[in-house]
């Protein structure tokens, strides 16, 4: 196996992974990931003892421990661009030799669960409540740049969106990925369960005008009226299908559970999403903490 050079595997004077700033053996084999740096203590106080805090620009990382299982939690800041990086560094820490810079022979299989906020894009989704994502439908075409991509697309779904969508061809290539089944069928039973749109932004990508006019002002009516075999996209966020793309191709199990936190249909926002995020942790986290090591 080849070395990985020194711009390629960024590797800080400390030892840890350029963007993370962890090193490895810091990070436990289920993780739950965030967006925002500000829920990472939230979830983490739950935990019956904290081993590890570190803070490196919008991520923010603890580990530690919770009914005897050992657990991380960690923030992406916003976007597939972000889920990128960490999904990589995450990987890295595990399945590289970060001494030798060369990938190890044997592959960890990783737990990542986001739980995130989003918007309904269907009027009978109401605020404060949760979802599942079965499929990411990614509208930010970052997972094309991967040769193997293919390989863990759903190309039928991909094409059916597409053409009932009428995308626009100006706009990234739309690519669709399955949830983990495992995790679907373990963590997810406890939750609605839909597709959903991940965007390459909030405003514009969203279908949200504020002082700009956006190319295709019926982009969500036309996201929200797409139908496959009986399902139909749930909601929007910014991070799911990278998660569940990158995930894929690198051996892991991935899965998003987001809290509505605004109908894009109704025009509603939630009075209280920090209550639901409350309960959601506290859901999520039972359920992480019954979860078989991965394999
Ligand atoms: O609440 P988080 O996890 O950040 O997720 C959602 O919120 C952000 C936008 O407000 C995006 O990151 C979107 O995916
Ligand atoms: O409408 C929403 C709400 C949260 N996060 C999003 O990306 N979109």
């Amino acid at each position: 196996m080849a070395q990985i050079g020194a711009s390629e595997l960024i590797i800080n004077p400390d030892g840890s992974i350029y963007h993370l700033n962890l090193k490895p053996g810091e990070l436990a084999t289920d993780i739950i990931i965030v967006g925002d740096p500000g829920r990472v203590p939230l979830i983490s106080r739950h935990f019956d003892h904290i081993e590890l805090t570190r803070q490196n620009r919008e991520i923010c990382t603890h580990t530690g421990s919770i009914g005897g299982k050992r657990i991380s939690v960690l923030s992406t800041g916003m976007g597939t661009d972000n889920i990128d990086i960490v999904l990589n560094e995450i990987d890295a820490l595990f399945n590289i030799d970060l001494k030798k810079r060369k990938v190890r022979n044997k592959h960890v299989s990783l737990n990542i669960i986001r739980l995130g906020t989003s918007g309904a894009l269907q009027q009978d989704i109401p605020v404060d409540t949760a979802i599942v994502s079965t499929h990411g439908i990614g509208l930010d075409g970052m997972l094309y740049y991967y040769l193997d991509s293919h390989s863990i697309i759903d190309h039928e779904l991909t094409r059916a969106f597409i053409s009932q969508t009428h995308w626009n061809r100006s706009f990234p290539q739309p690519y669709v990925v399955e949830a983990s089944d495992k995790l679907l069928n373990t963590i997810g039973r406890k939750f609605n369960k839909g597709m959903t749109a991940t965007a390459p932004g909030f405003y514009g990508p969203q279908g949200r005008r504020l002082r700009l006019e956006t190319t295709h002002p019926d982009l969500n009516q036309a996201i929200a009226g797409f139908e496959y075999n009986g399902m139909k996209v749930a909601n929007f966020e910014m991070e799911t299908s990278a998660l569940y793309g990158l995930g894929k191709l690198l051996g892991h199990q991935t899965l998003t559970i987001c809290a509505i936190v605004a109908n894009r249909v109704a025009k509603q926002y939630s009075k209280d999403y920090h209550k639901t995020m409350e309960q959601l942790i506290g859901t999520v986290l039972e359920a992480v903490r019954d979860l078989p090591q991965p394999g």
